[in-house]
Order: C-alpha cells, then structure tokens, then sequence
C-alpha cells in the first residue's frame, strides 16, 4: 500500500495567481505547485509589475484591481496555455502595452475565439505573426463590458479567461457559449471566482458576470487530480493499492473522475472525505469511455490499455490534438513502437490487447506522454524516453517520486 502526496494543481495554481493578482489586498496561496507552468504564471505576472513573493510552501501576492503595475511589459508565456490565455485577458483590465510570446508549440496551439471576443469586447489586440496565434500585443486602456459570443468547442481556457477578466470590467460580461469542452475546468474557475468573491450566474448557455472585482483571501490549493491519475493508473495495473492525500469527495477537479474508469475496468475505488484509494483487483477489462470532459487523462488510459483483456475505445477528444503535442497521434505513434495494434480517428482513438516490449517513448516535449508510458513501464521493461526531463511542465520530481512508488507497490 502506497500514500502519495502529489504536487498542487497546475491548473487552480494558474487561477489563484490571476485571482490574487486582480483582488484587491495580500493574498495567501498555500502548497501552490511549483513547476515550469506555475513559475511561468508567477513571473508573468511579476514582468507585469505585481509583486509575488515566493516560499516553498506558500506564495503572496500583492493585488491590483487597477491592473499591471507597469506601462509596458513583454511577458513570455513558455509552453503554458494557462498563461498565454489567461495573462492577455487580465492585462487588457490594466492600462499600457503588453506583449505576450510564448514556446514554439505554445505559438502553435489556437487562440483565435479568445482573442475575437476581447476584441469584440473593445480590446485593441494585434497578432504579431499569425491571426490567432502567439506572439500577441495588448494595448489596454480598460474594458467597458458587455455581451460576447464565444466558441469553446476547442478549449474551456478561452471561456475561463472571459470569465476572469469580467469582474475587473466597468459593466460586467454576459458570455455566450455556443460549444464547449472540459467542463469541470469551467466548474473550478466559478467555485475559485466564488472563494474571491464572486459569484457568477447562468442564463441557459449565457454567463453573467457581474462588475465589482475580487476580495483577497487565503486559498489552499488542492493536489493535482491529472498528476494523480499515472499514481492511480499504476495501482490498477499492478493490482497494487495506492491513496492520493488531499483529494476526496469536495475536490474541485473534474479529472479525479479518472477513477472511475478505472473502477469501470474493473478496479477497486474509495473516494473518502479528503483522500481517494484505488485497489487494483488483476482484472483490467476493455471499455468504451467518453473523455471530452476528462481529456488530460486520455494518455494515462491509452498507456495501460494494451494490459486489458479487451479493446478499449476513447471517443471525443478532438482537442487532445492540439495540446502540448498531437497527444492521439502521439499515443498511437509510442503504442505501436512498443508493438501494440491501434487505431485512432479525427476525435477517437482504440487499443487492442497486447503484450508490449520495450523501445524509447517519442515524447514530442508532452509531460503527459512520459508519464502516461512511465505507467506502462511498471509492465513492460526497457521503456525509456527521448526526453524525460519535459515531465518540468507540471511536476519536475516525476521520475523519483514514480521509482519510489514503484519500490512501494511492486517491489
Ligand atoms: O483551464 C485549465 O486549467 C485547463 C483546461 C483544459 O484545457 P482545454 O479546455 O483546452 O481542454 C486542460 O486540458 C488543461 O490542462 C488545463
Ligand atoms: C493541456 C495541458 O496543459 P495546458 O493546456 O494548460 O498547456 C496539460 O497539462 O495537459
């Protein structure tokens, strides 16, 4: 049996600095996670003049409900899409010039109904290069409010980051949504934006944001569901038992729910009030699971699918193609290099049964596909990985906190 205590959560790290940053006095962000994503948040913000003061366990953050403390600034992005969608939005409450740039994959991914609606929304933003990609200038001079349409069909970041800026407008934000993925994204951003303050309303597919801006406060930021998922994934397919601390039944993320496909295939699950334990039980069944809800967990599912005793289908995650790597061409490039049959399609990719032998993991610089295939590593020797060292990402102890549960639940 195995306790682990995994790093905080990327992505309500991303949301409390923004939050804590726009709020008006001394925030107190407990055990946020500490990663090239998160730093990269931080140092964003202090390029943009706020003063974010930095222990180990705790970061503070001075607010500005006024916006950046500086009259120009040129921030650099690094491979997060939570900075390089989040930052423009809340530079454009502030008043001056502000540039946002960002890795060569991060320029790659899309940004364009993000950026459409700010515009929309008054906010003078040029692309540098291409329309709706990064590089980006922002030259702000507040934003009045109003109504906005936006298509979140490809990401819930755009919509999180309209959803943040509209308390920090004159008038308020009434945004509606004509489609959308990653949901419980969505549902973190509202209870967080509540923990500050705010409380947002829903009209059908219109949220109404109200003006007003956000209050200060202390804010425990939760482990990381997503990062938890190769510790779960591991029990079940070693028939090990493994508890994640700090994430139970009030979780705000919506990837815990990866145990319960998990449980679905077969797999022993406990969600108590403040920890979560999977049993693996030896059986590990073929499924057809829906992950649009879910996606990031998609490469841990396809990295132990070969192990289940039948295929295993997952459907819906178009968007999976445009995240740190085409992550459904990525699954089935590394599955058949370890001898495994695939299948993929535009939004769907399938896994048969099989028995994988080692080769080196083509990771594309994506944290989650060295991870997702260090769990497969747990069955199959002689994996190793052209780039380890990417899993910096999100959590850059990976690799010795994974040997030491390894040691714990095989031996
Ligand atoms: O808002 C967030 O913190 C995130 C939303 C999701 O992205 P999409 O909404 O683009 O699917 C998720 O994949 C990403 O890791 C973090
Ligand atoms: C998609 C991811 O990150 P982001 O979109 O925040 O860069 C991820 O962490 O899997």
């Amino acid at each position: 049996m195995a306790l682990v205590h995994i790093p905080g959560s990327k992505s309500i790290t991303a949301r409390a600095l923004f939050l804590a940053a726009a709020a008006d006095g001394v925030t107190t962000l407990q055990r946020p996670l500490r990663s090239d994503d998160t730093e990269g948040f931080a140092e964003g913000l202090a390029r943009l003049g706020y003063r974010v003061g930095r222990t180990p366990d705790s970061w503070q953050v001075d607010g500005r409900p006024q916006g950046p403390a500086v009259p120009e600034a040129d921030v650099y992005c690094r491979d997060g899409a939570t900075t390089a969608r989040f930052l423009p939005a809340l530079a454009a409450a502030g008043h001056g010039t502000y540039r946002f740039d960002a890795s060569p994959q991060m320029r790659r991914r899309p940004l364009l109904p993000l950026t459409r609606a700010l515009r929309d929304l008054g906010v003078d933003l040029r692309h540098e290069e291409a329309e709706g990609h990064h590089p980006l200038t922002v030259t702000a001079h507040g934003v009045e409010g109003g109504e906005v349409v936006l298509d979140a069909g490809q990401s819930s970041q755009y919509l999180t980051a309209l959803l943040l800026l509209g308390p920090l407008t004159r008038t308020g934000l009434r945004i509606t949504v004509t489609d959308l993925v990653s949901v419980p994204y969505v549902e973190i951003t509202l209870a967080m934006m509540r923990s500050f303050g705010v409380e947002v309303g829903r009209e059908g597919s219109t949220y109404v944001v109200p003006p007003g801006g956000y209050r200060a406060t202390t804010y425990a930021i939760e482990p990381d569901a997503s990062t938890s998922s190769y510790f779960f994934a591991a029990a079940a397919l070693t028939g090990g038992e493994v508890t994640v601390a700090g994430l139970g039944e009030g979780a705000l993320q919506g990837d815990l729910g990866f145990v319960e496909v998990l449980r679905r295939m077969g797999a022993q699950v406990e969600i108590g009030a403040d920890r979560t334990t999977v049993r693996g039980t030896g059986q590990l069944h073929g499924i057809t699971v829906t992950m649009r809800d879910i996606s990031d967990t998609m490469p841990t599912l396809a990295a132990i699918a070969p192990f289940a005793s039948g295929p295993v289908r997952i459907e819906d995650v178009a968007n999976t193609r445009v995240k740190e790597c085409d992550r459904l061409d990525a699954c089935a490039e590394n599955l058949r290099r370890l001898g495994v049959d695939v299948a993929t399609g535009e939004d769907w990719i399938e896994i048969r049964p099989g028995v994988p032998s080692g080769a080196e993991i083509k990771t594309y610089g994506d944290h989650r596909i060295v991870m997702s295939f260090a769990v497969t590593g747990l069955r199959t020797p002689g994996i190793s990985f052209d780039d380890p060292g990417c899993v910096r990402k999100t959590f850059p102890g990976f690799h010795e906190a994974f040997a030491r549960l390894k040691g714990e639940i095989v031996g």
